[in-house]
């Protein structure tokens, strides 16, 4: 998407000097925005281990673009199956609950381990440059699909001429490899030129909302407007939020939402609100093994420091990160929850728009448990 008038993706790759052919990523580093744009560039599996599991790069689609790539950086030292293995172990280690990073690591070893070793360090940069280009064109289709809903629901509930949307986290292009998920349908309608607001969720103790959306809808011209997490109910007491579109990490057959923390919140205020809820989901984003969600998926709990302190720019513009808590305060800091499919009023794919209840179909998958 556009950065400052200039396209940019999130993660692409690079020859790293020392050899004529591709051997490097290079990635926008999300932990310094929005105060600072960095490129930072990846030559190792571990670089990218540490890249994934640091939020460098983040966000479930985005996600497992890096992991592909980390299994191409892994082949340079090594594409014998015993070392193709031993990485698609340790990325999967790097965070547990986007499955779009075990779908794409199962989707590189399998490529791989079909060819002959000399070939795999070649096709492992091909296959990872393909899921990048397969995700930019699901989300493409779900902008689309995403643009059809909002004008249908923008006939019905708009206000004053303008549909108000509001957001969490960030699943916008910064969380893909381009064009977002719950973000991709907002962008549709901005160029088509319906009038949009979106209330963004700040979302703590990350702040993906107030570092990240914030600062991508500002980058492409976006009205927006960063909000608390706990304004989101509230303005949908008042009429103020036309529909909510989240993104996801990853969600079951049945249509139940897992996403970051505070996602179940907003969908019990829009439930008792009559307020369209709304996920954009990828299909690489769904985990057809999930039989209960509450029970199958592994909730991320990341580390103290998250909630404890706060990093941001003081008024000499000079970056700092403080600490917000008494001293010997207990911390829990649990980074995803699930929001079950009856609170879930339709799920945007690359396939359409349908309800919780119609997935399976729509993917023509064998139903489950
Ligand atoms: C389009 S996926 C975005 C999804 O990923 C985020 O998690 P994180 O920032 O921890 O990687 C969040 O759950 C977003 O909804």
């Amino acid at each position: 998407m556009n950065i400052k008038q200039q396209s940019f993706r999130t993660i692409w790759p690079v020859a790293d000097g020392q050899a004529v052919d591709i051997q490097a990523v290079e990635v926008i580093d999300q932990t310094s925005l929005p105060h600072e744009f960095r490129i930072v560039r990846i030559t190792t599996l571990q670089a990218m281990i540490h890249a994934i599991r640091t939020m460098q790069v983040r966000g479930a689609p985005l996600i497992g673009a890096s992991a592909a790539y980390g299994m191409a950086l892994a082949s340079k030292a090594s594409a014998e199956d015993a070392a193709l293995a031993a990485a698609a172990q340790a990325l999967l280690a790097s965070r547990p609950t986007a499955v779009n990073l075990r779908w794409a690591v199962q989707r590189m070893l399998q490529h791989l381990l079909a060819l002959p070793v000399q070939e795999r360090r070649d096709a492992a940069w091909q296959e990872a440059a393909v899921i990048c280009d397969e995700d930019v064109a699901l989300n493409k289709a779900i902008a689309a699909h995403g643009l059809g809903l909002l004008r249908a629901i923008a006939v019905t509930r708009q206000s004053a001429g303008v549909l108000n949307i509001l957001t969490h986290c960030n699943a916008g292009w910064l969380a893909t490899v381009d064009w977002g998920t719950a973000l991709a349908p907002v962008y549709a309608a901005h160029e088509a030129g319906m009038q949009v607001h979106v209330w963004v969720d700040e979302t703590r103790p990350r702040n993906q909302g107030a570092s990240l959306t914030a600062w991508e809808l500002g980058q492409h011209g976006v009205p927006h407007t960063v909000i608390t997490d706990n304004a989101g109910g509230h303005l949908m007491q008042h009429g103020q939020v036309d529909v909510v579109i989240v993104g996801a990490d990853r969600v079951s057959g049945a249509g139940d939402v897992c996403n970051k923390i505070g996602t179940y919140l907003k969908a019990l205020a829009a439930h008792d609100n009559q307020v369209p809820f709304y996920v954009a989901v990828p299909s690489p984003t769904i985990d057809w093994q999930i039989v209960d969600a509450q029970r199958d998926i592994t909730i991320e709990e990341r580390d103290a420091d998250e909630v404890g302190f706060m990093q941001g720019r003081l008024d000499n513009g000079e970056l700092a990160r403080v600490s917000l808590l008494p001293e010997g305060s207990a911390v829990a800091n649990p980074a995803f929850d699930v929001t079950p499919a009856r609170l879930v009023t339709g799920i945007i794919t690359e396939r359409g728009v349908c309800s919780p209840a119609q997935l399976v179909a729509l993917f023509e998958q064998p139903v489950n448990g």
